[in-house]
């Protein structure tokens, strides 16, 4: 449903941040994008929905093709494409509910949504989302009293309101403890399961990409080296994307520091679970 051909960007500073990225997602498909910092998965998410311009290539979402769009054609694809960010991206001094149905800002016109006049149906479709994201009980909240897993719930349901045909999610989990972070990702992916979405997620934490996608791509420098299932991302491919690290090795404790007991988790744990939990 996704499809990227020869995709290259390079900034006016002469950064080369993607070089002819070719990559297909089907629908339903969860996949985690993974890679050193600067090699490229931001600017890859924000070529698909042209929030960066790519220097090359063609980007299609089912039959449009969206490299060639502008102005109101471009804002509509865009609402086919839900984001999610790193830092939630909510207006704190409005209310849970105020800020999902700003996920509708792209439909009603300028007026009714400065009135914040929405439609009975976003209404309720946002009542059902804040219900099936687990915030039922929240609604009225504003969004600043909102921890940031319930933060991050009220980012997702306002995503889904735009009723997206992909979702593209910036490091969901950075900012958020391990057990919310789990979470997080078990959501998306049982939403994308649900709605047949298609992801992208840009994350950095490897054991929670090998636990909660469908498929992993790795890029470095620009390049796609590596494009998988979770289990056939061994030390040797972690290697070739991030560079030599001892990757199946947990930690030795400091000379002062008591051995952990049980030992730590490591990186391959996830990829021994499989599949998502
Ligand atoms: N606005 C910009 N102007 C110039 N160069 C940029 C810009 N944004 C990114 N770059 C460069 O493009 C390359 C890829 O950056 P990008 O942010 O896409 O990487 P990333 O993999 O998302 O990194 P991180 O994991 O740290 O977020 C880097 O060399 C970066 O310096």
């Amino acid at each position: 449903m996704l499809t990227l051909s020869g995709v290259t960007k390079r900034y006016p500073t002469g950064d080369r941040a993607l070089t002819d990225i070719q990559l297909t997602l089907p629908k339903g498909q969860v996949m985690a994008l993974i890679g050193p910092s600067g090699a490229g998965k931001s600017t890859l998410i924000r070529c698909v929905n042209r929030l960066v311009e790519p220097t090359q290539g063609s980007i299609r979402l089912e039959e449009t093709e969206i490299t060639r769009l502008s102005g109101n054609a471009l804002r509509q694809a865009r609402r086919s494409m839900g984001m999610i960010f790193q830092e939630y991206a909510l207006v704190d001094r409005l209310s849970v509910m105020e800020n999902v149905l700003s996920g509708r800002l792209g439909y009603v016109g300028f007026w009714r949504s400065f009135l914040r006049r929405y439609p009975q149906d976003a209404v309720a479709e946002a009542f059902r989302l804040l219900e099936r994201v687990g915030l039922p009980h929240a609604i009225d909240k504003r969004a600043d009293a909102l921890s940031g897993g319930q933060r991050q719930r009220v980012g997702i349901a306002r995503a889904l309101l735009q009723s997206p045909k992909l979702l593209l999610v910036d490091e969901p989990t950075a900012s958020l403890d391990p057990k919310t972070s789990r979470q997080i990702m078990r959501l998306i992916r049982e939403l994308c399961a649900e709605r047949e979405l298609a992801a992208i997620i840009n994350i950095h934490d490897v054991a929670l990409a090998q636990q909660f996608a469908d498929r992993i791509v790795g890029l470095r420098a620009g390049e796609i080296v590596f494009d998988g299932l979770p289990n056939e991302l061994t030390s040797d491919m972690l290697t070739t994307i991030y560079g030599e690290e001892e990757w199946d090795t947990t930690p030795e404790p400091m000379d002062d520091e008591p051995a952990a007991e049980p030992p730590r988790a490591r990186v391959f744990e996830g990829l021994a679970a499989g599949g998502a939990q």
